[in-house]
């Protein structure tokens, strides 16, 4: 039985930099790591990557085949198009270089139509359970971007969009915690009160949303998923946190 955790979540929310402090932390541990890139357009790792997408895609031959500019959004899209199509030969043969007891964790880009674009990273993660890994998504949002009601919800949406999609066991991450100033106001949004958030919506909105709040903070209540798990990198006892979390969604060294 393998492990892995998909790291996803918006553009520049520190997903990398995660990967690279979660690597720096397991070899502290002396635990196995291994950090997979997924992101056709990455260009420098202060860690070693020992499986990379680029060897299948790079940016680079997309805009050159296709004419295009790095035109983000929609170059990602046809970069990821390609790689299904190859997807499974490659992963196949990549995964045939690690042991049946390895931790692998996967980079991807932030791309927010990757989450959309449902075929990749369900094959993705088809493909791995198929390989008997077991699998777990790990969804950073930038706490920056939850500073205020509104973009708390949208944050919790988006979140639980990738939870659906994915159907995994699912980890939120608050990321950049040590810039946080305000310690009180992001902890109101690490773990929101339903009825506070949406009374809270309600006055920031006119009255002609309310019915939608309503619906919204219902829905995001009811899947009850939606809490975050704040992460400083500066704090090793924050990353053990995380990571135990995160080794908890996939039964980590429970045998
Ligand atoms: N202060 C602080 N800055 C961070 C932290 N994590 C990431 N950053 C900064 O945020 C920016 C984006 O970080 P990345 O790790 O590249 O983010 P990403 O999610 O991999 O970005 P994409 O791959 O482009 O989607 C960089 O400038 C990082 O230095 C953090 O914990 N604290
Ligand atoms: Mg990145």
């Amino acid at each position: 039985m393998g492990f892995a955790q998909l790291v996803i979540g918006p553009a520049g929310s520190g997903k990398s930099t995660y990967c690279s402090s979660l690597y720096r932390h397991c070899k502290t541990l002396g635990r196995s790591i291994h950090i997979g890139n997924l992101d056709p357009a990455a260009e420098n790792f202060d860690y070693p990557i020992t499986m990379d997408i680029r060897e299948l895609i790079s940016l680079d031959d997309v805009m050159e085949e296709l004419g295009l500019g790095p035109n983000g959004g929609l170059i990602y899209c046809m970069a990821m198009e390609h790689l299904e199509e190859n997807l499974d030969d490659w992963l196949t043969e990549e995964l045939d270089n690690y042991l049946d007891d390895d931790y692998l964790v996967f980079d991807f880009p932030g791309q927010i139509e990757l989450f959309s674009h449902v075929p990749m990273l369900r094959n993705f993660v088809e493909h791995l359970k198929r390989k008997n890994y077991n699998v777990c998504g790990v969804y950073l949002l930038d706490c920056q971007f939850i500073t205020d009601v509104t973009k708390s919800v949208n944050g919790c949406m988006a979140s639980l969009s990738a939870t659906i999609q994915l159907e995994l066991p699912h980890v939120n991450i608050l990321s950049k915690m040590d810039l946080v100033t305000n310690k009180r106001d992001s902890e109101n949004y690490l773990d929101p009160e339903p009825q506070l958030v949406l009374s809270e919506l309600n006055q920031r909105m006119t009255p002609r949303f309310k019915k939608l709040n309503k619906s919204l903070i219902k829905l995001v209540d009811e899947y009850s998923m939606v809490s975050f798990i704040p992460l400083n990198l500066r704090k090793e006892s924050s990353i053990q946190h995380v990571l135990a979390q995160t080794d908890n969604g996939i039964q980590y060294g429970e045998d």
